[in-house]
């Protein structure tokens, strides 16, 4: 027991009330009584506390609560718990289909919220982004980690941000990156055909990384069907190393090399610090709502995120630093044009030093280094998830794997440039509809800066009878904005939205849709929508003309269960092995010349 704690209950030592409290305190581990864990714990008691009797005062400010929507089940924790069980967005799937597309939640400490999967209102907020925030818990949790880049910059600091990253962006410069992608992805499909050929011995394979074999074989119904010229792979492991590296050559002309190396410093801090912000714990989400606990708790978990942000910042300023100086070689003619990179974040310093940006505006070193490792962060696990889902969906929809084959198989070249890849009309059906069904990012929050007035599609009736017409809502309140229903709407897309069909992009969708692409949230809209989701789609066509002119994927045998998980992105696991993390194992199998 800590000295303190005993000099302040030694007066109670003999009564039968503290020897039970001492049994319990023995069997908790020792940091839970250390006396920096007991001044947290008496912080959280009295916020919950006042949560707890603030409740009935926060249901009574609610400026709707004749809006429908489901009892609340808990004072202190309101619907949030519910919200965060289970699959992804299926409970606020059911709200939708129970209580219409505006629904009244409560969140933690019985606070009013809202749900929304009505393309108005949504596009009302969209459309006035600055006047909606994001929520202060995500940039507690990735500020630290990130630093104050583009993902949860706010107001004028988003907007002036955005003006310098914006041009690195654009289709030309996009199209400067094909190569990067359809080099990557050539390397990946070597190291499949390598493997399949050593029969999944990373060693025999020539593999430098020998953690790429699937965490289990399969069973033996699975090794049969794959046979000789197949094997059971975990694709996501080998999706999550191609998109970092895309990001490293494309992103900062650094070749991480994780698709065969394990051993470079920068990217395994990156992804150190991308499974810190991953694997959420009950203790992590806390300090999401109170960044003090960090200090006030040191774990061991903390100490290597520390650890990880000095590597990447002291890493990511050396290349900050050397990019400035080529730079400026450039501008004093040192440089030949075509020697210039053009790698995203040398495009960045351009565009933070180009006559067209007021000094006022210029993003610091420290805004610069912050961009690099938000489009890392932003970049990696979404694209890499949205390959996953697509080589599941090719599996199980041999049709549609077939007719994509016949399409990117008789392309003539190898290396397609950005206007050939965009010319093949199915492999962009494919890709278009992966990433409505499959949207990585199926919802996100947005808070009032100030108090407004909702639009709604059509009015809705009050649980006091009388019709609502739009919705009042007070400063702070989250409204959750459901991506990944109304990427699914029937409204949007037709009584057979929840089908995976390539072809029903070849017929305009019913009701119009607030997103930056394709009629689809998945990337968002208005002033606040994916910087990266032209470099995101070019990427995915990129690795599925590759892979897919190569190999054919087939569902296991097996079947193991996969359930999406939530966790800024929806991730696929294994039910039964969700020690190993994110999978979508699959069976990969070589193509044959005379296949078609
Ligand atoms: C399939 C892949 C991707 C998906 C589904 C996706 C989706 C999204 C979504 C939904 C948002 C809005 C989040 C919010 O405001 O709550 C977002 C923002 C963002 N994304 Fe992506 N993204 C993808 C790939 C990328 C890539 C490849 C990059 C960069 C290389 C990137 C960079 C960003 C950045 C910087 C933001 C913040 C933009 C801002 O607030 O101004 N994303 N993304």
């Amino acid at each position: 027991m800590s000295p303190l704690l005993d000099q302040i209950t030694a007066p109670l030592s003999d009564s039968a009330l503290f020897a039970a409290l001492r049994s319990i305190k023995d069997a908790l581990p020792a940091w839970t009584t250390h006396p920096v864990a007991l001044v947290a714990w008496w912080i959280l008691g009295s916020v919950a506390t006042i949560a707890f009797f603030l409740y009935p005062f926060q249901y009574l400010r609610c400026t709707f609560k004749t809006l429908p929507g489901p009892p609340r089940r808990s004072a202190f924790m309101g619907h949030a718990l519910e919200s965060s069980v289970g699959v992804p967005g299926v409970k606020h799937g059911q709200w939708i289909d129970k209580y219409g597309k505006v629904v009244r939640l409560s969140g933690l400490g019985g606070r009013p919220a809202l749900l929304t999967a009505d393309v108005t209102t949504i596009g009302y907020i969209l459309q006035h982004g600055y006047d909606f925030a994001k929520p202060s818990f995500a940039s507690n949790l990735l500020g630290p980690l990130l630093g104050w880049g583009l993902l949860i910059a706010e107001g004028a600091d988003h907007r002036r941000q955005r003006r310098v990253v914006q041009p690195v962006f654009s289709p030309a410069h996009v199209k400067l990156m094909m190569p990067v992608f359809l080099n990557k992805s050539y390397v990946l499909a070597k190291m499949w055909n390598d493997l399949i050929d050593s029969k999944g011995d990373p060693v025999k394979a020539g593999l430098e990384a020998t953690d790429f074999a699937a965490p289990n074989p399969g069973t033996a119904a699975d090794l049969q069907a794959a046979g000789e010229d197949g094997l059971k792979i975990d694709t996501l492991r080998f999706f999550n190393r191609l998109a970092l590296d895309i990001l490293g050559v494309a992103g900062m002309n650094n070749d991480f090399d994780s698709l065969r190396k394990s051993n470079n410093r920068l990217s395994n801090s990156y992804n150190d610090i991308i499974a810190a912000v991953h694997s959420m714990t009950p203790l992590l989400m806390m300090e999401t709502f109170f960044p003090i606990l960090r200090t006030l708790i040191p774990t061991k978990r903390g100490k290597l995120v520390v650890e990880n942000v000095k590597i990447t910042t002291e890493e990511s300023n050396k290349l900050v630093q050397e990019k400035k100086k080529r730079i400026a070689n450039e501008k004093s003619g040192v440089l030949a044009p075509a020697e210039m990179d053009k790698d995203i974040l040398s495009l960045l310093i351009r565009s933070n030093t180009s006559a067209e940006v007021r000094d006022d505006q210029r993003l610091n070193d420290e805004e610069v280094l912050a961009q690099v490792t938000t489009l890392l962060f932003a970049g990696h696990e979404t694209t890499s998830t949205g390959l996953g889902f697509l080589v599941e969906r090719l599996a199980n929809h041999p049709e549609v794997q077939q007719k994509l084959y016949e399409e990117v198989s008789q392309f003539p070249e190898e290396m397609p440039d950005f206007d050939q890849l965009n010319s093949l009309p199915y492999l962009d059906k494919v890709v278009h509809e992966v990433l409505r069904v499959d949207s990585p990012v199926m919802a996100t929050i947005r808070v009032p800066e100030k108090d407004c007035v909702l639009p709604i599609s059509k009015p809705i009736m009050g649980t006091d009878g009388k019709l609502i017409e739009s919705i009042h809502v007070k400063k702070g309140t989250s409204i959750y904005i459901e991506i990944g229903y109304v990427n699914n709407s029937p409204e949007v897309w037709g009584p057979d939205a929840h089908e995976f069909n390539p072809d029903r992009h070849d017929r305009p969708p019913l009701e119009k849709v607030p997103g930056v692409y394709g009629n689809l949230l998945s990337f968002l809209g208005g002033a606040r929508n994916c910087i990266g989701y032209r470099f995101a789609v070019t990427e995915m066509k990129a690795a599925t003309f590759v892979l897919a002119r190569q190999f054919k994927f087939e569902p296991l045998p097996s079947k193991p269960p996969i359930k999406r998980e939530w966790m800024v992105v929806q991730r696929p696991t294994v039910e039964t092995e969700s020690k190993y993390g994110p999978q979508m194992p699959l069976i990969v199998r070589k193509r044959h010349v005379d296949e078609l």
